[in-house]
């Protein structure tokens, strides 16, 4: 663990005006680690990394890197290199210069500014193209061309937001591969905004879910996705099925829950809930079973097929059960077109009670933040 490019995140809070863009925030950020900032539109994720990068101050809080409070330090003087979404390079500069502009500005003598730029240039495998000019270069070089001019100050932490957004699919995976090999060369920190639930899995280490200016959760992203801690994140990572129910009875050390339509589904122990509180549940899809012998049960729901989808490794299946959010089943291909099902249909949705998980976070979200 690099304790150098380690960050600590205490009570952080930015107003715009009336709007809490980041609504005292604390998170901690190993050094060394891959981080991804992930939330809908306005959930205050750029205004933090601004924060961390010194292009913004909070309103209130500490922000401290490997140990030192650099709350009101300078932009260059923190350790910290912000890549910019849309690269902003010098068009009349050759790529050497462009990497090499922030140790020109900083009065490095002209060999020793090249030699290093060249460096960098290396690591992102460009070299070769050393003396174009950013216009002779496709939008995945580009971006490598930003990320070598980060990375030249030697910076603790590397600051990206939606670094992949430009790209296109096939550029978007390469280049994913590009920043997690990257960021284990360095041994820096990496922290990454996206939009993109898939980017977020495949690359951290440690997954932020923001919304409203508040984290949700922050955690592996395996803990992200399979123990969600709101309906919000269920809803937000995918791949579950949110469904809500109030309490029925509590028995040693299990939740039986009843939803709307009489149904009932074993829970483990929710603490602090008592007979009729209100509790939300997810399941995941690909622990769906469906029949179409109806006919009730525990742990199931009833609903009208409104979709099929094959998506190549399985089939996705949406089901009307007459809530306000539909409830999906992700299919094994084989086992599916064994027999498949048709649009109309009515089936039962089955699954093990063990796959109940529960969701102790609040039930709220639009993504918008808050205004006081
Ligand atoms: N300079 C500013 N002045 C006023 N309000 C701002 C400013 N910057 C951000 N905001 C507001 O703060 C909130 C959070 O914005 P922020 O850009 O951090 O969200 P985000 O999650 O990064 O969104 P996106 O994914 O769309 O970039 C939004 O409501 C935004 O309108």
């Amino acid at each position: 663990m690099n304790e150098q490019s380690r960050i600590d995140i205490r009570g952080v809070t930015k107003l715009y005006g009336p709007v809490r863009a980041v609504n005292n925030v604390d998170l901690t950020i190993e050094g060394g680690a891959y981080c991804c900032m992930i939330g809908p539109s306005g959930c205050g994720k750029t205004t933090l990394l601004r924060m961390i990068a010194g292009h913004e101050t909070p309103t209130s809080g500490t922000i401290s890197i490997g140990g030192e409070d650099v709350t009101h330090a300078r932009t260059g003087s923190r350790g910290t290199a912000l890549m910019f979404q849309n690269y902003a390079l010098f068009p009349h500069l050759s790529l050497t210069d462009n990497v090499g502009f922030s140790l020109k500005v900083r009065g490095v003598p002209s060999a020793e500014r090249r030699d290093t730029a060249r460096e960098m240039l290396g690591r992102v495998q460009l070299l070769h193209l050393a003396d174009r000019v950013p216009s002779e270069l496709s939008g995945g070089q580009q971006q490598r061309v930003a990320l070598a001019r980060a990375l030249i100050t030697k910076p603790k932490v590397l600051l990206l937001d939606e670094p992949l957004s430009a790209l296109d699919e096939f550029l978007r995976l390469r280049m994913r591969v590009e920043l997690k090999r990257l960021q284990n060369q360095l041994g820096i920190t990496f922290i990454h905004v996206t939009h993109t639930q898939p980017e977020a899995i495949a690359l951290a280490d440690q997954v932020v879910v923001m919304d409203h200016g508040v984290i949700d959760q922050a955690a592996s992203p395996r803990e992200v996705y399979n123990h969600p801690h709101s309906p919000y994140v269920a809803r937000f990572m995918g791949g579950q099925n949110v469904l809500t129910g109030t309490v029925d009875a509590v028995d040693a050390g299990q939740t039986v829950v009843r939803s709307k339509d009489g149904t009932l589904y074993d829970l483990p122990a929710v603490a602090g809930a008592g007979p009729g509180d209100t509790v939300n549940f997810s399941v995941r899809r690909d622990r769906i079973h469906l029949a179409s012998d109806l006919g009730g049960g525990r742990n199931c729901t009833e609903g009208t097929v409104a979709n099929i989808e094959y998506q190549g490794t399985f089939v996705k299946v949406a089901l009307d059960t007459g809530s306000r959010e539909e409830f999906v089943a992700y299919l094994d291909v084989d086992r599916y077109y064994a027999a498949p099902n048709e649009v109309g249909q009515r089936v039962r949705a089955s699954w093990e009670a063990r796959f109940n998980h529960v969701l102790p976070g609040q039930n709220n979200s639009t993504g918008t933040p808050h205004e006081d």
